[in-house]
């Protein structure tokens, strides 16, 4: 049910229903962000089948009408465009019983696959870290272990009830047995992650006493272009894909040009509308990089037309991992995809209107790079505190440091030393005073 589809072109069809309280909209816009997803994993969608019902099938998802409708169509008999080559795969914009997608496969004749299922496969493929890859499995493993009981009825009475075996106690079932296994498959996963997280957090925590630095996070929905500010505010060389989920570890740099205090820029995994709950809870660790930010950079695909919805995606999730509270900028991205010049003003000020203090930008031009360079800058400089330091003559070595991590407003000098009048961190500060 989940081959993987790398370099060949292949095609597929979206399915839908529309459920009543569902706006067209809305519908639209899940519709067009599955054709995306989709796209990310390698198939090229040549056609959405969609359907209005009060509820799902609870046997196929779709009803019989429509089942029909795409198995014509996948059989050729109603394929206009002969370019168009065999249909692999049916995406369908719900999470859906197993039963239900092996009925649907059954009838349409070609593979199931639903809206989780893709996201699991796009994490799965973009996971490059060792724990970004043992977060998708638990993710993944969870998501099947309830589903084991039906799987293993629809695959008969010896898929469920196979004797001899190795491993298994007497009366013990086929998917008891996988459950079990996949439960010790989590626990094991977790403590190698748990592992990871004290290394993460020492070095975290290092990081920060060492330098008594701030630290701002990029979060948003996927695609938004948090990794290209990330590159743009730092100067580094971070992946910038035009696929969903590009991003899936948390990386760290300095904010650059250098300020005072020095910030921690991270960029974070991506969200999306109906994370998989797994997906969530894994990447807590992840996310936690922005729970610890002392700012948020919430950046939105302005010129997206669902990025309303988008924004409120990110807010849902970020109230999930208790992230609400810690202080935040929007930052609309990609204003210079929305029209031309008179346009995007128009929608600057609409904007303005409706999010104060928010800011409106394109990652692509450096003066609004520099704009968000200086309000991240802003934010932090209204914490910063003045002092006096003596520096003595022997201590010199320690001028450099000083001049780097504080703002030096004046200097004076006497037999013994230098006084120095600097504004910097509470942190940074209280580093010197004992000197
Ligand atoms: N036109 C335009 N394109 C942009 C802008 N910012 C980013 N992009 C493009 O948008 C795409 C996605 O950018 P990324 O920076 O990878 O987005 P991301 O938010 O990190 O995405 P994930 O890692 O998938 O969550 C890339 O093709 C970028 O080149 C912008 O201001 N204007
Ligand atoms: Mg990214």
């Amino acid at each position: 049910m989940q081959t993987e589809v790398k370099g060949k072109a292949a095609f597929a069809v979206v399915a839908a229903v529309q459920l009543p309280g569902v706006s067209d909209i809305e519908f639209e816009a899940s519709l067009a962000e599955l054709r995306d997803l989709s796209k990310t994993l390698g198939y090229k969608v040549v056609r959405t089948f969609t359907q209005k019902r009060t509820a799902f099938d609870t046997s196929a998802y779709l009803g019989l009408g429509k089942r029909v409708e795409i198995r014509d169509f996948i059989n050729g008999s109603e394929v206009p465009d002969s370019s168009i080559g065999t249909i692999d795969r049916v995406f369908v914009d719900h999470e859906i019983s197993p039963s239900q997608a092996r009925n649907l496969e059954n009838d349409v004749g070609c593979d199931v696959m639903d809206r989780t299922m893709v996201i699991f496969s796009i994490f799965h493929r973009n996971a490059r870290s060792r724990a970004a890859k043992a977060q998708v499995e638990i993710a993944r493993l969870g998501y099947m272990a309830p589903r084991l009981r039906e799987m293993a009825k629809l695959a008969g009475p010896q898929g469920r009830q196979r004797s001899g075996t190795g491993g298994r106690g007497a009366g013990e079932s086929h998917t008891e047995l996988d459950k079990r296994r996949i439960r010790d498959r989590i626990a094991e996963l977790q403590q190698e992650i748990a592992a990871m997280d004290v290394e993460r957090k020492t070095q975290r925590s290092r990081r920060q006493e060492r330098q008594g630095l701030a630290s701002v996070a990029l979060v948003g929905y996927t695609n938004a272009g948090k990794s290209t500010l990330m590159r743009a505010l730092t100067g580094s060389e971070v992946l910038v894909e035009n696929k969903l989920f590009a991003t899936l570890d948390t990386t760290v740099r300095t904010l650059y040009p250098e300020s005072v205090p020095h910030v921690l820029v991270s960029d974070t995994v991506g969200f999306i509308k109906n994370l998989p709950h797994g997906l969530v809870a894994s990447f807590k660790s992840t996310l936690e990089e922005a729970l610890d930010a002392s700012l948020l950079l919430h950046v939105i695909d302005a010129s997206d037309p669902g990025f309303e919805r988008q924004l409120e995606v990110t807010d849902k999730v970020l109230a999930e991992i208790s992230a609400e509270t810690v202080p935040r900028i929007r930052v609309f991205n990609k204003v210079d995809q929305v029209g031309d010049a008179v346009i995007q003003t128009e929608f600057e000020i609409m904007l303005r209107a409706q999010y104060p203090d928010c800011i409106v930008m394109s990652a692509r031009r450096i003066d609004d790079v520099a704009t968000l360079h200086k309000a991240i800058v802003a934010f932090f400089r209204k914490d910063l505190i003045e002092a006096e330091l003596f520096l003595p003559w022997s201590a010199q070595k320690l001028r450099g440091e000083i001049f780097s991590s504080c703002e030096v407003l004046e200097e004076r000098a006497d037999i013994e030393g230098a006084f120095l009048r600097v504004r910097g961190t509470r942190g940074v500060l209280e580093k010197y005073t004992g000197l």
